[in-house]
């Protein structure tokens, strides 16, 4: 029997069009549409239905035969509107920067800005729910080492739109490299890990204004921060055992310390979806705020704060954290190829292809 490991490179491959010959960037193959190239470059379905064990050759039998007689012209044109589509509307909002200041800021998911003692780093995808691609994880760890040298007292993670981050983007699980799926995960592990180790090792005060619902990894490295400032608005959701994944960030860990274990569970393994008042009674948050006033009230607070002596604030960070460092890295290295491993099952798998074919959301 063919194990969902070995079907699944297949299958994203039908769904991304590979097998239809297609050679685009991985962000437009996620989304473009095979039947239409197919019938661009080869006409009406002409040849006989494979068999029903014939996977690959089925799915790309009935992909092309579903578009029935449309002229090819007119299948290459969608084609052709459908991939210039994506490069346009993909990340579309009225709140995402100009083109010309994200290059300038030389971030291309983030908003980094410094000022009245406040490194303010935003996450910047607010049409994809700022869902964190292999390049924002990049983008963050450069923005935390460069915010860790500058000359400002407190750090800010924040989220544009309305969400805080839906965490980590499915769609980075379909960019297959050669070394086939165990290679992905394997890099994923290794990226997952430096990631978190930033947070561990960031030497000043670290702040999450939340604005909005946070999911995932986005959640699990709350733990990690001093202050974490809530909207009324914002939830707090682990689903790893939804997507057949377990805990990162060292949440394993931060978790039932903070929380009690049982509440941990209910979280980590269970998946149970925290409001920002609930999180705040468990000790996850440190306040909550009426999302009308958030920003100004949250603001405010930070400026001030910011301009209490920095070294005094990094000396009570280091002699807060620092007895806990090593056993973080070890949490944050044991979690990491755990994850490794979950990625390459037949549960995690499954539940991100249901995700990517909009079969399932949380
Ligand atoms: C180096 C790797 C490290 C990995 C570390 C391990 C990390 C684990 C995690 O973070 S687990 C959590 C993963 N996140 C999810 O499972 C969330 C998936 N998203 C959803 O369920 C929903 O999108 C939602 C509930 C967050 C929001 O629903 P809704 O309000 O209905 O909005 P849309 O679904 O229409 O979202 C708009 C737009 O954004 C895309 N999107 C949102 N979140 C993600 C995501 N996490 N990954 C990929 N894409 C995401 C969504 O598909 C829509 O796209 P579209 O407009 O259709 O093109």
């Amino acid at each position: 029997m063919l194990s969902i490991s070995r079907l699944l490179p297949c299958l994203y491959r039908v769904y991304t069009g590979e097998f239809l010959d297609i050679t685009l960037c991985s962000t437009v193959k996620a989304k473009s549409n095979p039947q239409d190239h197919a019938r661009a470059t080869e006409g009406p379905c002409n040849t006989p239905k494979p068999g029903v064990f014939d996977l690959i050759n089925k799915a790309k039998w009935d992909a092309w035969n579903a578009l029935g007689s449309l002229p090819k012209e007119t299948a290459r044109q969608n084609y052709v509107d459908l991939v210039s589509g994506l490069s346009s509307s993909s990340d579309s909002s009225s709140q995402v920067k100009p083109e010309a200041d994200r290059k300038q800021s030389g971030y291309e998911t983030l908003v980094v800005t410094s000022e009245d003692g406040i490194t303010k780093i935003m996450m910047n995808r607010p049409a994809k729910k700022n869902a964190m691609t292999m390049r924002m994880y990049e983008e963050i760890m450069l923005a935390l080492k460069a915010a860790s040298k500058d000359d400002s007292a407190i750090t800010v993670l924040t989220g544009n739109g309305d969400y805080y981050s839906s965490g980590n983007d499915l769609t980075n699980f379909t960019d297959i490299p050669s070394g086939g799926v165990e290679e992905k995960a394997k890099n994923s592990a290794i990226l997952l890990r430096d990631f978190v180790d930033c947070f561990i090792d960031f030497p000043k005060p670290l702040i999450a204004v939340v604005n909005g619902p946070a999911v995932g990894i986005s959640v699990t490295i709350l733990g990690l921060f001093e202050v974490v400032y809530a909207s009324d608005r914002a939830t707090f959701h682990t689903p790893f055992s939804h997507l057949g994944q377990s805990p990162e960030g060292c949440s394993s860990y931060t978790f039932p310390k903070i929380m009690g274990p049982a509440k941990a569970a209910e979280m980590l393994i269970f998946g149970k979806k925290l409001t920002a008042a609930e999180a705040c009674a468990q000790g996850l948050v440190t306040e909550v705020f009426p999302d009308s006033t958030f920003q100004k009230e949250v603001w405010t607070r930070l400026k001030a704060y910011s301009k209490l002596p920095p070294n005094a604030m990094r000396i009570s960070k280091q002699m807060i954290r620092n007895r806990e460092k090593e056993k973080l890295h070890a949490v944050n290295a044991e979690e990491s190829s755990t994850l490794q491993e979950r990625w390459l099952s037949d549960e995690c798998m499954n539940a991100i292809m249901n995700f990517l074919t909009r079969k399932a959301k949380l």
